[in-house]
């Protein structure tokens, strides 16, 4: 009987055991799905990430220092889901629905460019080959004299003394002086008597023959206006544009200034006419019409102290010519004329003048020879430019500039037109001098 109490401690042990195992494994199950709730409102409140596909293109936003404000979204934006599934979609709009992913934005203006050099205007420019057969037609007044008197007196058969007079005071009208006039009228004598001419056409060939021959010269019509190369350095040509008043030195640059363009040259205007401000203003504007720069003083400034600046900016700038317009200067006045060879000295300590143009109006007649003596003298003329032969009768004195100075014509003015500057050839010359 003694072992009867100890039976029933021990069933009471193992009951109370019992107990606290259930209690323990009820706990424990409750705080497990505590855990897992927490978990699931985890899930709720993080939107996912991944998966993420945008519906549209990034959103641009304006860059540099301005400022754009926000733009408010509208409730169906939802941007703040990211596309996805959030609380209360139900709610609100179908995550289906079309989302706007682009936003607008005020762009900038773009900024305004800066003002550049005035761009080179695209002129037409006549080409200079063939333009004195173009502009033949220019030559009318002393196409006349030539073309008209001159073969009317020869086309009539054999001539005798009175009408020999004639031809000689047509000739001498025409400006060709008296020794070229009596040396032309010589030969026409014996080549009509030496190829016994009978036809007006015959005689036509032989004064076209007498008359280029007259003109023919050995010394070198072009113009040297293309650059050079010293110790290894391009050096531009250098071109001088001399003259008295109003005979057209800046009219002739300009014109000068297109034919070197229209060939691909680069130039640069020297404005050395300091008396007047017009006369740059002038060359400003031929410059502009082709896109050239122009090298200017003030008003009154040393005339050799701008074409010097305009040949240093010309090689600095590494143009293929520099082309210097003189103002007009009477060949009488001893200053001025000291004034024009300082200008060509103080171009020279710097670089070599290649091409000094003495520019002559062809209605100026024999004065024009007096102006191509003086200035020769004093700063080396290298070629004759005639101008205005558009408006005269007095053509002949092309004749006699070349033979008194040795000097060749290069070049003629026919107009007062951008492109009325033609080559001086002679047999095209004449052709027209004579043509119907
Ligand atoms: N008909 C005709 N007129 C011309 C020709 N060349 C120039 N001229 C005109 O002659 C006038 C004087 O020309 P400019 O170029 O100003 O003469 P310039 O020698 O520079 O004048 P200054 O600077 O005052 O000495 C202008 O009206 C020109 O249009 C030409 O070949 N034919």
């Amino acid at each position: 009987m003694s072992s009867t109490p100890w039976f029933w401690i021990v069933v009471v042990a193992v009951v109370v055991l019992v107990a606290v195992l259930v209690a323990g494994l009820l706990i424990a199950r409750r705080r497990r799905i505590s855990l897992d709730e927490s978990k699931a409102a985890d899930v709720v409140e993080k939107p996912k990430g991944g998966g993420y596909t945008a519906t549209g293109g990034i959103a641009l936003a304006p860059g540099g220092e301005e400022k754009t404000e926000e733009p408010e979204h509208p409730v169906e934006d939802r941007p703040e889901t990211d596309g996805q599934p959030a609380v209360g979609d139900d709610a609100a709009v179908p995550r289906d629905s079309a989302q706007r992913t682009v936003r607008d934005v005020e762009l900038p203006e773009p900024a305004e460019a800066p003002e550049e050099a005035a761009p080179a205007p695209a002129e037409e420019i006549a080409p200079a080959a063939g333009r004195l057969e173009r502009l033949r037609g220019r030559l009318g007044k002393s196409r006349s004299v030539f073309g008209q008197s001159l073969l009317g007196l020869l086309g009539a058969g054999d001539l005798d003394e009175d009408s020999w007079q004639d031809v000689e005071d047509t000739l001498l009208m025409a400006d060709l002086g008296a020794a070229t006039t009596t040396e032309i009228v010589e030969r026409l004598r014996d080549e009509l008597k030496r190829r016994a001419v009978r036809t007006s056409e015959e005689a036509r060939a032989v004064l076209q023959e007498v008359l280029t021959a007259a003109l023919s010269t050995d010394a070198v019509r072009a113009v040297r206006a293309l650059p050079h190369t010293v110790d290894g350095k391009k050096q531009p040509a250098v071109v001088l544009v001399a003259g008295v008043n109003g005979t057209g030195k800046t009219t002739t640059t300009g014109k000068l200034a297109r034919v070197l363009v229209a060939q691909g040259s680069t130039v640069v205007l020297g404005a050395a006419d300091t008396f007047r401000a017009a006369a740059a203003d002038q060359l400003q504007t031929w410059a502009e019409r082709v896109g050239a720069e122009v090298v200017r003083g003030k008003e009154g400034a040393d005339p050799a102290a701008v074409a010097f600046d305009a040949v240093k900016r010309g090689t600095e700038a590494g143009v293929d010519t520099v082309l210097v317009d003189t103002a007009g200067r009477l060949h009488t006045k001893t200053g001025l004329m000291d004034e024009l060879g300082k200008v060509k000295r103080v171009v020279e300590k710097q670089a070599k003048v290649d091409e000094v143009l003495l520019v002559l109006d062809a209605t100026t007649g024999q004065n024009g020879l007096m102006q191509a003596r003086v200035f020769s003298e004093v700063i080396d003329v290298t070629g004759i430019v005639l101008t205005k032969l558009d408006g005269t009768a007095k053509g002949g004195i092309v004749f006699q500039v070349q033979r008194e100075l040795g000097v060749p014509v290069k070049l003629v003015g026919l107009g007062e037109g951008p492109d009325d500057l033609a080559p001086f050839e002679p047999g095209a010359f004449v052709e027209a001098l004579l043509s119907s």
